[in-house]
C-alpha cells in the first residue's frame, strides 16, 4: 500500500499531471459519462432501436419534457413515432411501441411480468397498483380479487343504487335553482363516497356536501407532482416526513387527502388491534372472502387474510393501499362519466337515441331505479359507456412492463426488432384508442361504432382494442365496480334529466 501511495504522489507531482484532486474527480466523472453515453448509444442491447440519440444517452431528455414542459413527453413521443416509426427508444433503458396489434404481447397474462416505474411516482410503493415485483403483486392482488369479482360487486349494488339516488337528488336541486352544476366536481364525490364505504366502511358523504368537496383537487396535485417524482423520488419522501400542516400550507388541495390519511390511520390502526386481539379465529381463506357479508370492507378482508404475510398488513402498507385504491376508484370513473356526459349533451342526436332507449325501457322515470341486469340489456347505453371509456383512456401516461423470462420480437415492414429480456417496454392507451385504422374518425364520440358486434380490421372483436382497463395480469382490479357505477350514473342521469352545456367546450378536457 505504501508503494502505491508513493506512485500516486509521484504522478500528482509530475509537472505534466499537476492536477488537484477535485479536478481529477471531475475528470473521472466526465470520462464515466462519456463512456456510459458511448455504451448506451452504440453498444447497449437496445442500441438497434430507432430514436433520438439524446434520449438513448440520458434520462434528462425525458426530464426536460416532463418537468420543464409539465408532462409533455407523451405528446413528444407521438411526434417521435411519426418520425422514426412504430418502435422507438424513449429512454436509455426503455422502448415505446405504437402499434395496437402488439398490445397483448406487452400486457400479457404471464405471471412473471413486472410493472416498473409506478412505485416512485406517488410515494405509495406498497399498493397493488404500484407494486413492481410480480411475486409480491400476485399475493397482494389475490387477496383483493374476490372483493372485486362480479359477484361481490353485485352484492354492493344496493350501496350504488342509494348513491345514485343521492346523485339525482343533488342534480334536481340545481335544476330547481337553475344554478350551473359542475359535473367535474360532483362525480368524484359520487365515486369517492362509494369506494370509501367499500374500503373503510365509512365515507365523508362528499356528494351531500354543498360544494361537492372531494379528493379531486388533491389527486390532480399528486398527478402533476408525479412527473417530478419519477426523477426525484426523494422529493416525495421529504414531503412525507413533513408535518401535515406544512404540507397543507405548501399544497392546499392536499387537505382532503390529509384528512383521509389521519382518519384511515386511526381506522386501520383500530382494525389492526382488533385483528391482533381476535388472532387466528378471524383469519379467512380466499374462498371465505368471496362470501361477503354486508359488514365486509376491503380492509377488514386484507387484515383477516390467511395468505398475506404480516409485512403486508403493516400500517404503512395498508395506508399505501388505501390511498391508491381511493385514487383509482375516484378519478377514472368520474372522468369517464364527465367525458361521456359532455359528448352526449353536445350531440343532440346521440342524446335523443340514448333517451329514447332509456324511456322505452324504464317508463316510470322517477319512480324507478332499475337493476344492473336491466341496464346491461340496453345496447345504446352500453355503446355510450364504451365511447366514454375510449375517449377518457383510463391512464394517459405510458405504462412500462418488463418481461424477465421472454425475448419479445416486434416486426415492422419485414424487419424484426429483438427486445431483450428485462427491457422496459411501454405502450400508451391513447395511441390504441386513436388508431385510425381501428377507430376511424377516432376523436369523434360515436356510440354506433360499438353496435352489432363490430370487428376490427384484423377480424378480432372491436372490443379487444378497447383497453381503458389495461390487459393481462395488471388489468384493472375495479372494472366490475366501474362498469356498475357507469351504468347507474349515466343511465339515471339521462333517464331523469335533460342537460345543457354551460360555458364549456372540448378545450376544457
Ligand atoms: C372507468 C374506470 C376505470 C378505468 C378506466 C381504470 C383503468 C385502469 C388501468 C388502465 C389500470 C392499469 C392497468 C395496468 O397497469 O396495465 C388500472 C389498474 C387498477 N385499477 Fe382501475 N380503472 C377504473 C376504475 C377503477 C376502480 C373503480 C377501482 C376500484 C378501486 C380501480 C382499481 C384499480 C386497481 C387497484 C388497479 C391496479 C391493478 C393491479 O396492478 O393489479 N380502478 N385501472
Amino acid at each position: 500500500m505504501a508503494g502505491l501511495g508513493k506512485v500516486a504522489e509521484a504522478i500528482a507531482e509530475h509537472p505534466l499531471l499537476a492536477i488537484s484532486w477535485p479536478k481529477l474527480l471531475l475528470l473521472g466523472w466526465l470520462s464515466y459519462l462519456v463512456t456510459r453515453s458511448i455504451y448506451r448509444a452504440f453498444l447497449s442491447p437496445i442500441a438497434h432501436i430507432p430514436g433520438p440519440k439524446l434520449a438513448a444517452v440520458t434520462r434528462w431528455y425525458e426530464a426536460y419534457y416532463e418537468i420543464a414542459l409539465s408532462g409533455q413527453y407523451s405528446f413528444h413521443i407521438n411526434k417521435l413515432h411519426d418520425k422514426y416509426g412504430p418502435i422507438i427508444r424513449v429512454a436509455p433503458d426503455e422502448i415505446h411501441i405504437r402499434d395496437p396489434t402488439f398490445y397483448d404481447e406487452v400486457y400479457t397474462k404471464n405471471p412473471r411480468v413486472e410493472k416498473p416505474g409506478w412505485d416512485v411516482k406517488f410515494g405509495s410503493p406498497g399498493s397493488v397498483f404500484t407494486t413492481s415485483d410480480a411475486t409480491i403483486h400476485r399475493r397482494r392482488r389475490a387477496t383483493l380479487n374476490p372483493m372485486f369479482s362480479r359477484r361481490s360487486i353485485l352484492s354492493l349494488e344496493q350501496l350504488i343504487r342509494q348513491q345514485t339516488e343521492v346523485l339525482c337528488k343533488r342534480i334536481a336541486e340545481y335544476r330547481a335553482t337553475k344554478e350551473p352544476l359542475s359535473v367535474t366536481e360532483m362525480l368524484p364525490a359520487f365515486t369517492g363516497d362509494i369506494i370509501m364505504e367499500y374500503a373503510f366502511g365509512f365515507s365523508y358523504k362528499q356528494l351531500q356536501s354543498p360544494t361537492f368537496e372531494s379528493f379531486h383537487e388533491a389527486f390532480m396535485a399528486i398527478g402533476s407532482s408525479a412527473h417530478v417524482a419519477s426523477f426525484f423520488p426523494w422529493a416525495i419522501a421529504i414531503m412525507n416526513l413533513l408535518p401535515d400542516k406544512w404540507v397543507e400550507r405548501i399544497q392546499p388541495p392536499m387537505a382532503s387527502l390529509l384528512r383521509l390519511k389521519k382518519d384511515q390511520w386511526s381506522i386501520i390502526g383500530r382494525k389492526i388491534r382488533e385483528n391482533a386481539e381476535h388472532g387466528q379465529e378471524t383469519e379467512k381463506t380466499e374462498e371465505e372472502t368471496s362470501k361477503k357479508t354486508a359488514n365486509t370492507t376491503i380492509f377488514s378482508e386484507i387484515l383477516s387474510s390467511k395468505t398475506l404475510p404480516a409485512s403486508d398488513k403493516s400500517q404503512q402498507r395498508l395506508a399505501d393501499e388505501a390511498q391508491l385504491l381511493v385514487a383509482a376508484g375516484v378519478e377514472t370513473t368520474a372522468f369517464a362519466l364527465s367525458v361521456g356526459i359532455y359528448h352526449i349533451v353536445n350531440t343532440p342526436h346521440i342524446r335523443r337515441l340514448l333517451q329514447d332507449e332509456l324511456f322505452a325501457a324504464f317508463p316510470l322515470g322517477y319512480r324507478t331505479m332499475p337493476s344492473l341486469h336491466e341496464f346491461e340489456k340496453l345496447p345504446y347505453l352500453r355503446a355510450c359507456i364504451q365511447e366514454s371509456l375510449r375517449l377518457s383512456y383510463g391512464i394517459s401516461a405510458r405504462n412500462p412492463r418488463r418481461h424477465p423470462d421472454r425475448i419479445l420480437k416486434y416486426e415492422n415492414n419485414g424487419k424484426v426488432y429483438t427486445i431483450p429480456k428485462n427491457t422496459k417496454v411501454s405502450m400508451t392507451i391513447v395511441d390504441v384508442h386513436h388508431d385510425e385504422s381501428i377507430f376511424p374518425d377516432s376523436f369523434r364520440f360515436a356510440p354506433e361504432r360499438w353496435l352489432q358486434e363490430p370487428k376490427a380490421p384484423d377480424g378480432r372483436p372491436l372490443e379487444q382494442y378497447l383497453v381503458s382497463f389495461g390487459k393481462g395480469t395488471r388489468i384493472c382490479l375495479g372494472l366490475n365496480l366501474a362498469w356498475t357505477e357507469l351504468y347507474f350514473a349515466m343511465g339515471m342521469m339521462f333517464r331523469r334529466f335533460d342537460f345543457e352545456l354551460h360555458e364549456t367546450d372540448e378545450s376544457d378536457s
